[in-house]
């Protein structure tokens, strides 16, 4: 039997280096980027008001007083986005709005609410008296230009993962698009004639297909542009004809089921037959029949290809183990699941010879860490999957384990 480590570094070998590839800024979330960004303007570009108020020199008004309020004449009205904001003659004042250019010839931005100005609406305001009623310092609520960045600063350095605020200051820069790595598209696809699609009811012997959607979000939860191909019963000629279909455009493809030892196992049978493709078992629990490859389509495209089990536990335990890691990577991706030392609340036992992959949830505890279990290892039980927030992993060589034991935990949140 391949050890775990073993297998790993078969799949991760499957996987290619992250392609640059360049994408809409509004498309990128998620995305990381391929190269560092450099700020082509500064930000802001111009000085600019903070304050909705009056544009003035600094000097007019040093003796302005809420007793004895200094009258300018407003001469301008500058809401934000006037391109020509006519110069400041002094002793008057234009009045501004938040983010409109500052006049040249002014130095502070007196706030509406310390003047006896009252901004009610579009009536102009050229031509009228304005009080000021307290003294501000050259400079007062201003932006300056380039305070944020200046134009040549670096931005961004590539291996960012793209979220809302690095989206806003792309679009702040003008970019419209930018260079990400490209996302792995991963196709799913089912195998088995005893799935159902939910929503329609079931026969006796029958059941839903949920490995598919599963492995569809945890490629997508990945990072990854995962699509969730309908599944297909166990016939050789069906699975490569939806195959072939599937190859056209994935850059990896995971099936699940058919992999064991019964008499209808449809992707090792049909793959066999293709070749590119090595089934093997893996020393651990659950996961043990694995096979991983390359598909070789009709058109010649040759696809990555990892064929998980059907039991849905050893399904996404395969998956986490496997293929998160390469799949991420492949992407620029490189944070992976927290790892930690934690404490057994419960006594368990372990295969000997495999390497276990446990679920448990994560519980308070007065010296640090701890975990319990949640059910028995079983393969079938994805109540007890969709409950666990940590797989603890068990070494193959550990047959039995003390509550308050320390163990490998990986965190799945
Ligand atoms: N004689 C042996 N039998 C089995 C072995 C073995 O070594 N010798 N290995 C067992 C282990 S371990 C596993 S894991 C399973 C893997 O089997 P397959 O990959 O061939 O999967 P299937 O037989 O098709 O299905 C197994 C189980 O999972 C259910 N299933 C399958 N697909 C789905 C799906 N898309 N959604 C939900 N559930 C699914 C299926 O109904 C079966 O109950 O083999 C053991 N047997
Ligand atoms: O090794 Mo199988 O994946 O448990 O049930």
């Amino acid at each position: 039997m391949r050890t775990v480590t073993e297998h790993q570094q078969v799949v991760a070998s499957l996987f290619g280096t992250p392609e640059p590839v360049t994408m809409p800024v509004t498309a990128a979330l998620g995305r990381v980027l391929a190269a560092d960004v450099v700020a082509p303007i500064s930000l802001p570009g111009f000085d600019n008001s903070a304050m909705d108020g009056f544009a003035v020199r600094a000097a007019d008004v040093t003796a302005a007083t809420p007793a004895q309020p200094v009258h300018l004449r407003v001469d301008a009205d500058i809401p934000a986005g006037r391109v020509d904001p006519p110069p400041l003659v002094p002793g008057t004042a234009h009045r501004i709005m938040t983010g409109a250019p500052m006049p040249a010839g002014a130095d502070a931005v007196v706030p509406v609410e310390l003047t006896t100005a009252v901004f009610s609406g579009a009536e102009p305001v050229e031509g009228t008296q304005v009080g000021i009623t307290t003294a501000v310092p050259s400079g007062k609520h201003i932006r300056p230009a380039g305070s944020d960045i200046v134009a040549g600063q670096p931005a961004l350095p590539a291996g960012t993962r793209i979220g809302a605020a690095h989206i806003g200051l792309l679009c702040g820069l003008g970019f419209s698009t930018v260079s990400v790595f490209r996302p792995v598209r991963v196709a799913v696809l089912s195998t088995g004639s005893e799935l159902v699609a939910p929503g329609i009811p079931l026969q006796h012997g029958q059941i839903y297909e949920s490995n598919g959607a599963m492995l569809t979000a945890a490629a997508i939860e990945a990072g990854a542009e995962a699509r969730h191909v309908h599944f297909v019963p166990d016939d050789t000629a069906q699975f490569l004809h939806r195959l072939d279909d599937i190859a056209t455009d994935a850059d990896l493809i995971l099936t699940s089921g058919g992999v064991s030892a019964g008499a209808f196992e449809v992707v090792k049978e049909a793959l066999g037959m293709t070749g590119g493709v090595e089934f093997v078992k893996v020393a651990m629990q659950p996961g043990m029949p694995q096979g991983c490859g390359h598909y070789r389509s009709p058109a010649g495209r040759s696809v990555p290809i990892v064929t998980l089990p059907g039991n849905p536990v050893s399904s996404l335990v395969s998956f986490e183990v496997f293929i998160r890691d390469p799949l991420r990577a492949a992407m620029g991706l490189h944070l992976r699941r927290q790892r930690l030392r934690a404490q057994l609340t419960t006594a368990l036992t372990s295969p000997a010879g495999k390497r276990q992959f446990q679920r448990a949830v994560f519980v308070r505890h007065p010296d640090g860490p701890a975990v319990t279990t949640v059910g028995p290892p079983a393969s079938h039980h994805l109540s007890n999957l969709a409950h666990a927030d940590a797989l603890v992993d068990i070494p193959a060589e550990t047959v039995s384990l003390a509550a308050g034991d320390l163990v490998d935990v990986v965190a799945l949140t």
